[in-house]
């Protein structure tokens, strides 16, 4: 059976309070990706451009798997994100393209 660990324990406490801080800088950076991604689908939508760039997504893809070997985060798990974080961003295009 599982157990919720004490709330008393004030190293854990202490462990947590850091990760709540980085998960709610996690979703204001994510909120400001999608702020400026809502802008390019516009754009895109405007001016009649494809949703996805695949040549550009290889691109980023190679340097964000560079990032993360040298800021020892797992390679594979850095390109896992980004493809989810980009597969979102090319729906939202493709709806704005639709009107
Ligand atoms: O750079 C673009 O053209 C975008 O639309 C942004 C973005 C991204 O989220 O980074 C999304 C879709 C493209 O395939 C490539 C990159």
């Amino acid at each position: 059976m599982t157990q919720d660990t004490p709330a008393t324990d004030a190293i854990l406490a202490g462990f947590r309070s850091s990760i709540d801080n980085i998960d709610a800088a996690l979703i204001h950076i994510l909120a400001e990706r999608f702020r400026i991604t809502q802008a390019v689908g516009a754009y895109k939508a405007e001016h009649d451009l494809p949703a996805s760039d695949p040549g550009r997504e290889e691109r980023q893809i190679a340097r964000l798997r560079k990032l993360a070997e040298d800021a020892n985060l797992d390679p594979d798990f850095g390109e896992k994100f980004i493809r989810f974080v980009i597969d979102e961003v090319i729906r939202h295009h493709e709806r704005a393209k639709a009107g």
